[in-house]
């Protein structure tokens, strides 16, 4: 694949709502804009989705850049790429990392459909022309505020809602939201707040048929999750504990999940998000596509993924503008009845609106490939 240079862009964004999870609350984002370009004036975009303090994996933008300058841009320099496929395999010798690895092997996946004039979802192999796509809603300083902010999401058409939950957050709030909505796709994301010495709190969560709950466990675990599994009859989802086709094998064996949420910075790129997404679809294992509060970029990169056939749960990837007053692609990102049409021009398949990604952008730096 020709490539002639790498252009790492760090950006700085508002975040129109802040965004609470049991780790904190987020009003800013921080991340980086990758774009490989070639001899014929192609650009290809991957965004890097990790967060400023490392409360979500270990990565930070910080470490992302590191990583990506002074190691994996090396290896795309030293190394040929005749597919996207090969930047897994040529960035192995570089242990985890893998939000600084999908930043870079995104831009190349990008480059590649534009170069074979093909959507992006197309070079994955996706077939679907419609993705359904659900809502995160963070933790709110009220049950009647997070009542409100469901019901406004719910009128406007979003296939299922996610509400974080902790401990003190969590069976009370959620019976008061099933009593208000009993017909609506509820599931709970706990981003690793539990042990297993909360087993009758949780069980207590299968009288509200809710869709899944999301990661009750460790960050690191399966083991635990398997003995919750076992107990539980609401589908338990994993999000932080998987991070590769191995992880994604051990819980299959181990019946740690009935679903998983795949991120692609998560498990470092789109070649083994894809991966992922065949295993589970060998077990009949549900999958769905996660969100990391992405601008455009990283949003084209997880509609184009949500296009696989084992995506049959609705993905986080909400409309641009419940995050941003702009966003960094045209046309934004839009849902109608929690519906996203699939673009089909080549690569992302959204243009970049360069104006708007100037003027977010804080610092860059260009390397020759
Ligand atoms: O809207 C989105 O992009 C998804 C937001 C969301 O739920 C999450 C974003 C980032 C970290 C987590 O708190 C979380 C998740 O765990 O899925
Ligand atoms: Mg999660």
């Amino acid at each position: 694949m020709p490539m002639k240079q790498i252009k790492l862009r760090r950006l700085r964004m508002m975040l129109n709502n802040p965004f609470t999870t049991s780790f904190g609350t987020l009003q800013e984002k921080e991340f980086f804009i990758t774009e490989i370009s070639d001899d014929e004036g192609r650009r290809g975009f991957g965004e890097s989705v990790a967060f400023t303090s490392p409360w979500y994996s270990e990565e930070t933008v910080t470490t992302n850049y590191h990583i990506m300058k002074d190691f994996l841009i090396n290896l795309l320099k030293e190394n040929d790429i005749t597919h996207p496929d090969d930047v897994l395999e040529v960035f192995k010798p570089i242990k985890r990392n893998h939000m600084a690895k999908a930043a870079l092997e995104g831009a190349v996946w990008d480059l590649y459909a534009k170069q074979n004039n093909i959507p992006l979802a197309e070079a994955l192999g996706g077939t679907k022309k419609e993705i359904d796509v659900g809502i995160s809603i963070g933790i709110k300083p009220s049950v009647e505020d997070l009542i409100e902010t469901i019901s406004r999401h719910v009128h406007e058409g979003y296939k299922r809602i996610k509400v974080k939950i902790k401990p003190g957050w969590d069976y009370d709030v959620l019976r008061e939201v099933r009593k208000h909505f009993p017909d609506t796709p509820i599931m709970a994301d706990a981003n690793s707040a539990y042990t297993l010495e909360d087993l009758e709190q949780l069980k207590k969560l299968d009288e509200l048929d809710l869709m899944m709950i999301e990661q009750p466990l460790a960050h690191d675990d399966i083991a635990d999750h398997a003995k919750l599994q076992a107990e539980m009859r609401t589908p338990i989802c994993l999000d932080e504990s998987i991070h590769s086709l191995e992880d994604t094998r051990k819980a299959i064996e181990l019946g740690s999940c009935k679903i998983i949420n795949i991120k692609i910075g998560r498990v470092g790129g789109l070649t083994e998000a894809k991966r992922i997404h065949d295993l589970c679809r060998q077990h009949g294992v549900d999958v769905w596509c996660g969100g990391m509060l992405e601008a455009g970029v990283g949003r084209a990169h997880n509609i184009a993924l949500t296009t696989l056939p084992q995506f049959v749960l609705p993905g986080d990837t909400a409309g641009s503008s419940l995050y941003w007053k702009k966003d960094i692609i045209k046309p934004e990102v839009t849902v109608v009845n929690g519906v996203i049409t699939v673009p089909d021009k080549p690569g992302i398949g959204y243009d970049i609106d360069d104006e708007a990604l100037e003027s977010f952008t804080v610092d860059e730096e260009v390397f020759q490939l």
